[in-house]
């Protein structure tokens, strides 16, 4: 059933190939073995350097532009003047937070071939190190099981040696309905996972593999190929039927509740109180696939709940997972994906391991982070889901500082790193301690050693990483004489992980693998037992592993980590190594955003928040302000809003936010923009991002800034004054078989809707008052018009793909044309009946400004 005996050799012991014959051509091998699995690859210094000479300037620019701003007020609109003066100044912060973290942006480069050389050579055994997957699911209405079947056959295809790759599920809805996909994906594992490795096929998940409009024979040769493709296609529809099916008989719950094929009612029933339930599929007794050859272990985990007892959303999750895959099979490495994150690439887990197994990179590196692509967006991406300008701009930044933010799905840990333990660094860094010593040495410490070292042992065990593996332990507890110190280094252990000895064991246990001897039906008995609700009680769960508290579990998580002084990694290959699904409608849409926005809310209100948390720890201080950034942009929403008012505001009441400029003055906001163009367009050279893809970020930054990231605030105000709780409202993540987009014009009604309409409508007000007013008013009253004017197309031109999702799409006569219809044929009216309703409003407003000044 599974993985019993340890046969992982220590295999990052770093260049130490021993062994190897003398002739020159292994010589020659041994050298390339020494190779490095990585490098950087330097973005063009001419491009990088003009790039940071525009950021300089515009910083410069944006000091003059202040001091004319803050020294030149608007007399009869002194309260526009001023809240534009303090909209602009938060702007120019929240920039120089999002513009630093990008000063030293860098691109890698991984060898494949190196890696194999190195630990994966033909003919031998196998030194990869062992890895644990871990897949999130919870709802399986809104997730689909066919997602989530076609994400674990994905990772039972991987390229990798079979016996290093377990599969964990984590199912959060305990339903039945995903626990009897995921028992038919390990029957259909069985025939797809050898079909994939015969014929080296992309993707590996395959209903996106099927889907591929390419001609499949291209690199083919095999005469057999096409006569087992049709096979094999026609046998995934079946199992598409049996997943429809199991889905279709779960839309109505029985009465008593679902009861499992031997007639035994599902434990699960309740998902808000019923006990662990663990079943593995696959692996080393599980049977074998059609070839013969054994596949990867798939293990179903769903972690007990109860009421009263916090189980902490994902993160929980997370954490349940790290603890039974230590029980179980104790990769020492792991990687998470969400349910609908599919491997698009079979070599995801070797582009991981060149920088993981990398004997200078390892050491000091929490986490491998994949970008996140997404299949199904619609063609022009309306809202930026893809993300590009985050994904390909701000992380290539921070990979060159600390390391890219770890954001949830595709990412591959260092196990230690989730233990809360601190990294090696380099020998210079640390006193010369055991962990260095036993690093280098290579072999057992003998007991005496142990006891000499005995209190940095506990020291270490605070800060460091364990190296020493049980043999060790239990010689040194044999002859051990101060009691009370091992008692507390007890006490220690068990506060960081629970009650659990054989859970606590195999945390030594650095290079993976689980102790030899151990007998399988009681670690069973103890992976349930480390799954149960009350098991994190009185521990360290939660500020080491998954960090609680936020939403946005991953941000906090990567964050802790950059904190104890581990680099992360941004590693992104030609072939996107990741795929999953975005919610494409404008509702869904802002509902995850603001999600997001909440849990940075809710970091910035915690302990954890980066503007003030750990100074004089290892935290790079660009790093920190990207933190920073990511945490505090949801605040940005309340000026945003201010800001996008007011040209409407100035349009109604015929003042401005900017007194009569004099050419001096002119010349500055024009450097202004120019210098603005500038940043964005060297930013695009050197990242290799779209102007579209731009341009849909700035559109999106400001319809969510004008709603979702508005209510985040209120939100995480209620959390923190009222203690209100938040939810973690899942995505659901339907699949768009027809591929028609139908789901991009879906529209559902929701309160995120109404400020930025608001902000539309008042605009759309705005303008056609002030062009009626310019017309009523004769034509030297036009110049000032067009000023304003820009101010108000500016906004709705970013809210633009906003309207259009209010708009739906309804019966393919697009509604925005008969919006804009109405708005300009009301214009054209107002010019040809020369009316003005809202002169009497205006000569108001004009006195209440006066006013204003004069008192
Ligand atoms: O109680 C819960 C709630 C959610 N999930 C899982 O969390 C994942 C992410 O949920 P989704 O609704 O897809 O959120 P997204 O906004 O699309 O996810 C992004 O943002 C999240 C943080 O808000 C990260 O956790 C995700 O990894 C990242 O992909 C899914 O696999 C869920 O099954 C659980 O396991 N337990
Ligand atoms: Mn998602």
């Amino acid at each position: 059933m599974m993985q019993v005996t340890n046969k992982y050799p220590d295999a990052r012991g770093g260049g130490d190939m021993e062994g190897t014959g003398s002739n020159g051509e292994d010589m020659q091998m041994v050298d390339d073995a020494r190779l490095p699995l990585s490098r950087i690859v330097p973005i063009p210094a001419n491009q990088l350097n003009l790039y940071r000479i525009v950021i300089i300037l515009r910083l410069i620019i944006l000091c003059f532009f202040f001091q004319y701003r803050v020294t030149h007020p608007v007399r009869d609109a002194y309260g526009l003047w001023l809240v534009s003066v303090i909209c602009e100044i938060w702007f120019a912060l929240s920039w120089l937070l999002d513009q630093f973290p990008k000063w030293y942006p860098i691109n890698r480069e991984t060898y494949l071939d190196r890696l194999a050389l190195r630990y994966d050579r033909e003919g031998e055994p196998s030194q990869l190190c062992p890895i644990d997957i871990f897949v999130s699911t919870v709802d399986p209405l809104k997730e689909p099981p066919l997602i989530t079947a076609n994400t674990v056959l994905s990772i039972l295809a991987v390229d990798y040696p079979v016996d290093k790759v377990s599969c964990y599920v984590s199912d959060d809805g305990s339903a039945m309905l995903t626990f009897e996909s995921l028992s038919e994906t390990a029957e259909f594992a069985r025939k797809w996972v050898p079909f994939c490795k015969k014929h080296n096929i992309e993707p590996r998940a395959p209903e996106f593999y099927f889907q591929q409009k390419i001609d499949y024979l291209k690199d083919k040769i095999q005469p057999s190929f096409v006569k087992e493709r049709r096979a094999m296609k026609r046998e995934y529809e079946e199992f598409k039927i049996r997943i429809n099916a199991l889905v279709a008989k779960a839309q109505k719950v029985p009465e008593e509740g679902w009861t499992m094929a031997d007639g035994t009612a599902w434990p699960g029933n309740n998902p808000r109180d019923h006990p662990g339930m663990i079943q593995v599929f696959l692996g080393h007794s599980g049977g074998l696939d059609t070839d013969g050859n054994e596949l990867p272990r798939l293990v179903y985990v769903s972690r007990e709940k109860r009421p009263g007892f916090q189980h902490h959303k994902k993160a929980g999750a997370m954490n349940a997972l790290i603890r039974v895959s230590a029980v179980l099979t104790n990769g020492a490495y792991l990687l998470n994906v969400d349910c609908d994150h599919y491997f698009n690439s079979s070599k995801a887990l070797r582009e991981a391991m060149c920088f993981m197994m990398d004997p200078a990179l390892g050491r000091k590196t929490c986490y491998v982070q994949f970008p996140q692509r997404f299949d199904g967006i619609d063609l022009h991406d309306r809202y930026a889901n893809r993300n590009i300008v985050f994904f390909d701009i701000n992380m290539k930044g921070l990979d060159g500082i600390q390391g890219p933010m770890y954001v949830g799905t595709g990412c591959c840990f260092n196990r230690q790193a989730l233990y809360g333990y601190d990294p090696v660094l380099t020998e210079a860094d640390l006193e010369p301690n055991i962990v260095v010593k036993s690093c280098c040495g290579g072999r057992k410490k003998k007991s005496k050693s142990y006891m000499d070292n005995k209190n940095r042992m506990m020291k270490r065990t605070e800060s460091s990483a364990p190296i020493f593996n049980m043999d060790d332990i239990e010689e040194g507890i044999e002859g051990y004489e101060d009691e009370r110190s091992m008692l507390m280094s007890q006490k220690r252990l068990e506060k960081r992980f629970g009650q659990s000895p054989i859970f606590t064991a195999s945390t030594f246990m650095t290079q993976g693998g689980i102790p030899p001897s151990t007998n399988p039906a009681s670690l069973l008995k103890e992976a349930i037992h480390v799954i149960s609700c009350g098991y994190e009680d009185k521990t360290e769960w939660g500020k080491d592993g998954w960090i609680y508290g936020s939403v946005t579990e991953d941000i906090l998580t990567g964050f802790k980590m950059h904190a104890r002084g581990w680099i992360s990694i941004y590693c992104m290959p030609p072939r996107p190594c990741f795929k999953g699904s975005a919610p494409i409608n404008l509702s869904d849409r802002l509902n995850q955003v603001l999600r997001w926005a909440l849990g940075s809310v809710e970091i910035l209100f915690s302990r954890h928040c980066p503007i003030w948390y750990n100074y004089g720890g290892r935290l790079k201080l660009l790093e920190r302000v990207a933190y920073i950034n990511t945490i505090v942009y949801p605040i940005t929403s309340l000026p945003l809003i201010a800001y996008c008012v007011l040209p409407a505001i100035c349009l109604l009441t015929n003042k401005f936010i900017i007194p009569e400029i004099s050419n001096y003055a002119g010349m500055f906001f024009i450097l202004m923009f120019a210098s603005i163009f500038a940043t964005g367009i060297l930013e695009l050279r050197w990242s290799g991002v779209g102007i579209e893809d731009w341009w849909r970020n700035e559109q999106f930054w400001v319809i969510g800034g004008t709603s979702a990231h508005l209510f985040a605030v209120f939100q995480g105000l209620l959390k923190v004054l009222a203690g209100i709780d938040t939810n973690f409202t899942v995505t659901s993540k339907a699949n768009d078989e027809d591929g028609d987009f139908a789901e991009l014009y879906v529209f559902k009604w929701t309160s995120l809707l109404i400020p930025p309409t608001t902000v539309l409508v008042i605009n759309l007000v705005g303008m056609v008052a002030g062009i009626s007013y310019a017309i009523n008013s004769g034509y030297q009253s036009w110049g000032p018009l067009f000023g304003k004017l820009f101010f108000s197309i500016w906004v709705i031109l970013h809210l633009y793909p906003f309207l259009k999702g209010l708009m739906g799409k309804q019966n393919r006569t697009p509604t925005i044309v008969i919006v804009w219809s109405i708005l300009l044929a009301s214009i054209f009216s107002l010019l040809w009946v020369k009316i003005d309703p809202f002169i009497s409003d205006t000569q108001k407003a004009v006195a209440m400004g006066q006013c204003g000044v004069n008192c």
